[in-house]
C-alpha cells in the first residue's frame, strides 16, 4: 500500500516525520509526506505535480484549524467530512456571492455533491474513530465577526482551514481515498493570538495521525 500524507508546513507533523524515520513498515507498504504549503494554491499546485507522476491508495491530509464549533475543546482532533470555498466569489455591493450563486459552478457538477466537495471515506483500509465536521477553506484566516457570522451564516462551518478544499478537490477528482484530520488550534472568533494552543493541537494531531497511519498499514 502506497500512503500520501499531506501537511501544509512541517512543523504541523514534525512529530510523524520523527516517527517514520524509525518506523518499521511491512515491505510491501511506502509511506511518503509531502509538505504542500500554506493555502489553496501551494497546496494545488503541490499536490498536482505529485499525483501527475505517482497515484497513492489513500491520501491523508493533517493541519491544525480553526473550529466554529465550540463544543469541541481546543486539541479535538476531528475528520473533515465535506469542504466548501468560502472566499472563492464576487463582493456585489458588499455582499459576498460564491461561484455557485453567480452561476459561473453549478450545483453538483463534478467532483462537487451539491456546492460540497464530500468525502464518503469510501475505500479507506481503515476509518478513525473521531467526530466528523463540516469545513471551509479560505484564503485569509477568519478574525472578525462580520466574517464569522457571513460564513456561518452561507456554510454553517464547524472547521476552518486553508488547504482542505484544495486536497478535497484533488482526491475527488483523481478517485484517490482520502482522509483529512485536523487538529483545533483555535476557536474562530475576533483574532487574538495569545488564545491559540499549537503545541497541545500539533501533539494530539500526530498521535491521531500516527495510530491512523499504523492501522492502515498493518489493517488493524
Ligand atoms: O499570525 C500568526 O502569527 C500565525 C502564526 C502561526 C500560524 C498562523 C496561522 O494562521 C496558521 C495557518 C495554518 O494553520 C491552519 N489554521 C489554523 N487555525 C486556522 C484558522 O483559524 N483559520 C484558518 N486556518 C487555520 C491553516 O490551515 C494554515 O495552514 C498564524
Amino acid at each position: 500500500m502506497n500512503l500520501l500524507v499531506v501537511a501544509a508546513t512541517a512543523l504541523e507533523i514534525k512529530p510523524f516525520s520523527e516517527y517514520l524515520s524509525q518506523a518499521s513498515l511491512p515491505q510491501t507498504c511506502q509511506v511518503e509526506v509531502l509538505i504542500g504549503g500554506i493555502g489553496l494554491t501551494h497546496t494545488a499546485w503541490h499536490l498536482g505535480k505529485y499525483l501527475a507522476t505517482k497515484r497513492p491508495d489513500v491520501a491523508i491530509q493533517a493541519g491544525i484549524a480553526g473550529s466554529f464549533n465550540h463544543s469541541w475543546p481546543l486539541g479535538q482532533v476531528v475528520m473533515i467530512g465535506k469542504e466548501q470555498f468560502g472566499d472563492l466569489g464576487v463582493d456585489d455591493a458588499g455582499t459576498f456571492k460564491d461561484l455557485f450563486e453567480i452561476g459561473l459552478w453549478n450545483s453538483g457538477q463534478t467532483p462537487f455533491a451539491d456546492t460540497s466537495l464530500v468525502n464518503t471515506f469510501a475505500g479507506l483500509p481503515f476509518t478513525p474513530d473521531l467526530p466528523v465536521g463540516s469545513s471551509v477553506s479560505i484564503n485569509t484566516v477568519t478574525g472578525s465577526l462580520p466574517s464569522i457570522e457571513r460564513l456561518q451564516q452561507k456554510y454553517t462551518p464547524d472547521i476552518e482551514s486553508m488547504e482542505g478544499a484544495a486536497f478535497h478537490f484533488a482526491c475527488l477528482q483523481e478517485n484517490i481515498p482520502f482522509l483529512q484530520l485536523r487538529c483545533i488550534s483555535n476557536y474562530v472568533e475576533v483574532r487574538d493570538k495569545s488564545k491559540w494552543n499549537i503545541p497541545l493541537a500539533v501533539k494530539n494531531l500526530n498521535q491521531a495521525l500516527v495510530e491512523t497511519v499504523e492501522s492502515m498499514v498493518h489493517g488493524r
